[in-house]
């Protein structure tokens, strides 16, 4: 893999061009212009054939309508959500677009900031078509170890369930509530994020590794999360559009909340916690939300 175009030039985008430039020549493009190393157009970029897609979840579907028709790029999916207004998994929107075999989906526990200082990061790299993974694993540098998988549903579970129990991380450690608090609702949240994949057939060893556990634990206890940083917004009473507004960055757990409490709704999956975030998010007293979880006596 030569030549890589990144498009979206936020945090992860501009972290994925700083690690892939190490083995690879990366291009980027953004809506906004930016005055970055290797910054150009969007035309100039889709004349690349391997493309990273940092775009949020929640603009990849109009983003795609508007700029990509039918095509056969080599595409790493590198955003983490499920679409708020649909229930829809980003594989199901980008293969719509893209076949299969041209698509591998970026995940694990993996801060935008920790990468651009090269710090020792591990990755996943999945996808239907093994080849088009390990083509991907093999751009990446040296700080960056990758695994390849073909579960790409339990890795897109993992990264987008992740967020929304990191949004409860924030929620707890605003409210002081401890660590013993903490370390239980992550636990309970790695086991509604398996109950969750189950449901869609993903391998419940993903959940046990760098897609599920790791990126949960990295994500639902650092003030590094721009989730768990809403979690903190919410427990201080602050309203979620002050949060986004502070924030500056999007923060993919608020509307993937929303896209868990819509599927749990329609498929009758037991969500507990992914849906009192998604009530808080609606104005729900947090603390109301901790006494219904702790009383609830459903296991
Ligand atoms: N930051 C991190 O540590 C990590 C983030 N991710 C995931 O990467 C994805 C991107 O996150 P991140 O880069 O951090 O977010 P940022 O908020 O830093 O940047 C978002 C980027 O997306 C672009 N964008 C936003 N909306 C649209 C739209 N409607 N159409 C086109 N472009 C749009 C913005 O363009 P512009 O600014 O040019 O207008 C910006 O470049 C998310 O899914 C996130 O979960 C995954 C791992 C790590
Ligand atoms: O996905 C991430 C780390 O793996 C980034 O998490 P946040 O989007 O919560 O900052």
């Amino acid at each position: 893999m030569k030549k890589i175009a990144v498009i979206g030039a936020g945090k992860w985008g501009q972290a994925l061009a700083y690690a892939l430039r190490q083995k690879c020549e990366v291009v980027i493009t953004s809506r906004t212009e930016r005055d970055i190393p290797g910054f150009v157009s969007l035309d100039a970029a889709m004349e690349i054939e391997n493309i990273v897609m940092a775009i949020p979840a929640q603009a990849v579907r109009e983003w795609l309508g508007k700029h990509y028709g039918m095509g056969d790029h080599n595409i790493l999916v590198a955003a983490k959500g499920i679409e708020a207004e649909t229930g829809a998994f980003l594989n199901e929107i980008y293969e719509a677009f893209v076949p299969r075999t041209h698509l591998t989906y970026l995940s694990g526990p993996s801060f935008a900031k920790e990468v651009m200082e090269g710090l020792p990061t591990a990755l996943v790299l999945n996808s239907h078509n093994r080849l088009a993974a390990t083509a991907w694993s093999e751009a990446f540098p040296d700080f960056i170890k990758t695994y390849v998988s073909t579960d790409v549903i339990g890795a897109e579970i993992g990264g987008a369930y992740k967020n929304v129990i990191a949004i409860a991380g924030g929620i707890c450690d605003g409210l002081k509530l401890g660590e013993n608090a903490r370390a239980s609702l992550i636990a309970r949240g790695l086991v509604e994020m398996a109950r969750f994949g189950r449901e869609f057939g993903a391998n419940e060893e993903t959940f046990l590794s760098l897609s599920g556990a790791g990126d949960l634990f990295l994500t639902a206890s650092s003030k590094l999360s721009r989730n768990f940083r809403v979690g903190l917004g919410l427990a201080e009473g602050k309203t979620l559009d002050e949060i986004l507004e502070e924030l500056g960055e999007v923060a993919e757990g608020v509307g993937t909340a929303k896209a868990l409490h819509t599927i749990a709704k329609t498929n009758d999956i037991y969500l507990p916690i992914a849906n009192e975030v998604y009530a808080i998010l609606e104005g729900k007293d947090p603390m109301e939300s901790l006494k219904d979880l702790l009383n609830n006596r459903r296991r």
